[in-house]
């Protein structure tokens, strides 16, 4: 297997064209390069660097602590506080969030694909692709049996044993880890396509959508050097007759791509000078996060291995989602969580600009419990947690013989779930399918540009979405294939071999 050619320096790349342009290396923009330089040539524009040879990306002993220190430009995670006051980070790196994530895979419900309106055995054969380069059967630590073990004593059944499905009950999912503790970042997924005809330029921050003089057709990006190092842009563009911008950037990214595009609601635009290109009331609005609830369950720092989730447990009506995992706290020091998410969350938030800088994060608020639904789930989902931090199995483990009291009159319980939500780093939305992209992900009001990744969903897939967000780059490469052979097809059909039209029936 080969990787494909990478660099930095801009000038590499300037002057060439390209027949696709996937502005962001992450989750899902590795598996749609791949999949698109089957048979084209793809520029994947990548903010950050490459993960490999970076342990804290790479080696599962590290978990985590690409996490605990960050900066404002540089760290392979970025940190961003949503204006809800909760702390979260987005990946800025080669593999995006799969090189920071937890590493846990599930794959979406059925009824979530048919909601999206997917065609389902394209679906399954995304997904196995993925899975036959990048996920691996976890071997269980003595903590994650415990959990499981926890899980099983406070209701949640059937056991479902190692199962990538997203089904009721307790389970053992995919990782991304292999078992020598390796992470398989989307990045691994470049090898897999044609890695001569990707091109991926580095530390490149892609600052706006380039388009023709009519503005009706994206025909390029500009980008800068994401250390800031000159104020220089560069231009790239993509060829002439048929090629895409496609953005990949994530579910901040991407919306703010469009936004400094001038892609966007009018008002907002307008109060940055920001020259209106289509007035998109949608870019940004629909942005959503799944509230969680995170309990420290042993009662001092400790020194443990850290250890990503392996075990979920999936609770009735899959209306909450339940793992486990031993975090560090500093370099030394570790505790372990049992945390839970609302799988549908009712709330949503807007994301605007902060400035027209690409490098700083935008402003996004996800409306935490803003719903009354959510705040009532919460409640819920704070007893069933309680559930498994007082099971037998878990007490016993941890050595805890005093058993705190149980928070349990509803006040009580808002209160705790107000002042203790957080996330499970599953935001999503800001381009939003019906409202800002249409069935085939294309950008409405403007031609030649896509969004693909996290930002499309209107709800995340219930389960963690990191698989979803690779099948959904791998499927959407497999419909771009098929609509070009459709159009050469009609091309052919219409020309004869030398060129001259065809007789029409
Ligand atoms: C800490 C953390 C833990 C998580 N744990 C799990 C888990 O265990 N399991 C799970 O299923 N999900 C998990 N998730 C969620 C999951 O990883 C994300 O939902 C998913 O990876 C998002 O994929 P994406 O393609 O939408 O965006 P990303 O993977 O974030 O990709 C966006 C890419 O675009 C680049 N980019 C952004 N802006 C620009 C620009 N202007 N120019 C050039 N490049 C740009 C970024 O650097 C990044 O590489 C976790 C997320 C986080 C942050």
């Amino acid at each position: 297997m080969q990787m494909p050619y990478m660099t930095s320096d801009p000038k590499e790349v300037s002057g060439k064209s390209f027949d696709y342009i996937v502005v962001g290396g992450g989750t899902a923009g590795c598996s749609l390069a791949a999949t698109l330089s089957e048979k084209f040539s793809v520029l994947v524009i990548e903010r950050g660097g490459s993960p490999y040879g970076d342990p804290l990306v790479e080696e599962r002993k590290y978990f985590g602590y690409s996490l605990l220190k960050t900066d404002e430009y540089s760290s392979v995670a970025q940190s961003f506080i949503s204006r809800d006051g909760v702390e979260n980070y987005r990946g800025r790196v080669l593999g995006g969030s799969s090189a920071i994530n937890g590493g846990f895979y599930s794959r979406a419900s059925e009824e979530f694909v048919k909601k999206a309106g997917w065609d389902k055995d394209l679906v399954q054969d995304s997904y196995k692709w993925v899975e036959s380069k990048v996920v691996f059967m976890p071997e269980l630590s003595q903590w994650q049996s415990v959990v499981q073990f926890g899980f099983l004593e406070a209701g949640f059944y059937p056991y479902n044993g190692y199962n990538l499905e997203h089904t009721q009950g307790t389970k053992i999912g995919g990782s991304i880890y292999d078992q020598r503790g390796k992470r398989h970042t989307s990045a691994d997924l470049l090898e897999f396509g044609r890695p001569d005809h990707i091109t991926v330029l580095l530390y490149a921050t892609v600052k706006s959508v380039i388009f023709d003089g009519n503005k009706t057709r994206a025909v390029g990006v500009r980008f800068m050097k994401s250390d800031g190092s000159s104020s220089k842009s560069y231009k790239i563009h993509v060829e002439k007759h048929r090629g895409e911008v496609i953005l990949t950037a994530g579910a901040l990214g991407s919306p703010q791509i469009l936004l400094l595009s001038g892609i966007g609601p009018e008002d907002h635009l307008n109060d940055l000078n920001i020259p209106v290109v289509v007035n998109l009331r949608d870019v940004g609005r629909r942005m959503s996060d799944n509230p969680a609830i995170s309990l420290l369950v042993d009662r001092f720092s400790q020194n443990r291995t850290l250890e990503p989730p392996q075990v979920a447990a999936i609770a009735e009506g899959y209306k909450y989602i339940l793992e486990s995992e031993v975090l560090p706290t500093n370099i030394t020091t570790t505790r372990i969580s049992i945390a839970a998410k609302i799988a549908f969350p009712k709330s949503r938030g807007r994301l605007k600009l902060n400035s027209i800088n690409p490098r700083e994060n935008p402003s996004v608020k996800f409306n935490y419990l803003g719903s009354k639904e959510d705040l009532d789930a919460c409640l819920e989902m704070v007893l069933l947690l309680q559930h498994v931090a007082r099971s037998e199995t878990v007490t016993f483990y941890l050595g805890l013989q005093n058993r705190e009291k149980l928070l349990a009159g509803d006040e009580e319980l808002k209160s705790f779930c107000k002042d203790n939500v957080r996330t499970y780093y599953h935001y999503h939305g800001g381009c939003v399918v019906g409202s800002v992209v249409d069935e085939d992900y294309r950008v409405s009001g403007v031609k030649r540009l896509r969004v693909v990744d996290g930002s499309t969903f209107e709800e995340s897939p219930g389960t963690n979405p990191m698989a979803t967000v690779l099948m959904l780059g791998r499927y959407q490469g497999i419909r771009i294939l098929k609509e070009r052979e459709v159009e050469k097809e009609g091309d052919e059909s219409f020309l004869s071999p030398q060129g001259s039209p065809q007789p029409q029936p």
